[in-house]
């Protein structure tokens, strides 16, 4: 089942759980715009190359839309669709004044110079520009993408529309950029983590994880469980896998990837297949790189009693399905990975008011606001009888309801 498919079955789930009027639950699905733009630009030896953009703005209903912008070669409309209203539903779960949105170029990073890269993304938000805005849609990182790509981006726009550091979150400290903001996702999956394991009397001290990709979710997510003497016994990436049934040095493994590149030939573990880290053995699986990554071939196959989806829709229908007969837990992603929305959203209030918070006070806000959430989702799993995922759904489409209706229909 592909991403949009998966997510809108995921909807109308807790839209019936809700009793939602069926008007209401249409046009809650419909997203609010979808944009598509083609992006050419010349390559550093003056061919031609020709990509394809989109923004898709699901739903404001709550506020300004928000979201990442997403590179790789498999961005496609419908991915794209899907991981916007996910939006919608994370930013109203955990309660921030926003709606949703995401965006993507079809492209390969890791093949483009950074000189090809600042052409395509300076392009791609000449194209975009008059339709994204402060108040409108502020785009953030994704996969593919980080804080220089925002840089480009606030640089690009300000020149239309003047100096604009809020129009983007995840930017440079520099230009505005939220301390903490880096590390937000893979913190807010550690304060998630903490909350699931306590509810089932354990910690993450002495527990084993498995990460899969160690980019900035996963490899901030490793960093703070090692330093909460969690034994991260697997990680893998787009170069290959490792593992230590003792628990992998997370700082070493990390300098590493950042002199090789790569986390191939690392000393202080042995190398392993890629696709088994998803089916190793651990307590805890964390999934933080492509979505669908977890189906009918190897749901039944994985040994973690908990997933924690710090990537955005790593698991379909199918897969929830034999997970939740095997009594695996899974922690959604619209709570999971809401962390690095939270502290955008932090960071566009300091860009908003003009004042810079400290890093504890960004860390503290972060923590409460996971707490809640956490709370929150319970709560409904308890009203309406259901697991973790229709919890989270059910609180953030109910919630998007709720401010749709009070707005009203009139022209
Ligand atoms: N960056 C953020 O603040 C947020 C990211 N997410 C989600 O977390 C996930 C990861 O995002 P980032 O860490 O930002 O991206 P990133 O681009 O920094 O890292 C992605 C990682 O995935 C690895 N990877 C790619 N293909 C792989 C494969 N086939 N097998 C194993 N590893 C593979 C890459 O090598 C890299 O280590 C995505 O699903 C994203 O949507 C969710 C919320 C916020
Ligand atoms: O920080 C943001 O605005 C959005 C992050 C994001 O794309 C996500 O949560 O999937």
């Amino acid at each position: 089942m592909n991403a949009l498919a998966a997510t809108n079955r995921n909807f109308r789930l807790a839209s019936r759980i809700l009793n939602l009027d069926s008007k209401l639950e249409k046009s809650l699905l419909i997203p609010f715009r979808e944009i598509k733009v083609e992006c050419t630009i010349p390559k550093d030896d003056g061919e031609l190359v020709s990509f394809v953009g989109f923004r898709v703005q699901h739903d404001n209903a709550r506020g300004p839309m928000k979201g990442g912008i997403r590179y790789h070669p498999e961005v496609d409309p419908d991915e794209v669709n899907a991981l916007a209203q996910l939006m919608t539903w994370k930013t109203a779960v955990v309660d921030i004044p926003y709606g949703g949105a995401k965006g993507g170029i079809g492209c390969s990073p890791r093949d483009l110079s950074n000189s090809e890269l600042e052409r395509l993304t300076r392009v791609f938000t000449q194209k975009i520009h008059d339709l994204i805005g402060v108040q409108t849609d502020v785009p953030a990182p994704d996969m593919g993408t980080n804080a220089q790509t925002m840089a480009w981006i606030l640089d690009e726009y300000s020149k239309f529309h003047g100096h604009s550091p809020a129009i983007v979150t995840g930017k440079p400290i520099d230009l505005g950029g939220s301390l903490g903001r880096d590390a937000a996702t893979g913190r807010g999956v550690v304060y998630a983590t903490q909350a699931l394991l306590a509810e089932h009397g354990k910690s993450i001290e002495d527990t084993k994880f498995a990460i899969q990709g160690f980019g900035n979710v996963g490899s901030w997510a490793a960093r703070l469980i090692h330093e909460r003497f969690g034994k991260v016994v697997a990680v893998s990436d787009i170069t290959g896998a490792v593992t230590n049934p003792d628990g992998i040095d997370i700082p070493a493994l990390q300098w590493h990837k950042e002199e090789t590149g790569s986390l191939k030939n690392f000393s202080g573990a042995d190398a392993m297949n890629a696709e088994d880290l998803l089916v190793h053995d651990c307590d805890v699986l964390i999934p933080c790189a492509l979505g669908g990554v977890l189906n009918r071939e190897n749901a039944g196959d994985v040994r973690a009693k908990f997933i924690i989806e710090a990537a955005n829709h790593p698991t379909d229908p199918e897969a929830d399905e034999i997970l939740s007969k095997k009594g695996v837990i899974v922690l959604p992603d619209i709570y999971a990975n809401a962390g690095g929305v939270t502290v955008s959203y932090f960071e566009w209030v300091q860009n908003i008011q003009g004042f810079a918070w400290a890093e504890e006070q960004v860390n503290k806000e972060l923590k409460r606001y996971m707490k809640r959430a956490f709370l929150n989702m319970k709560s409904m799993c308890q009203t309406h009888n259901c697991d973790l995922r229709m919890g989270a759904f059910t609180l953030g489409v109910n919630r998007v309801a709720r401010a749709t209706m009070l707005r009203g229909w009139e022209a």
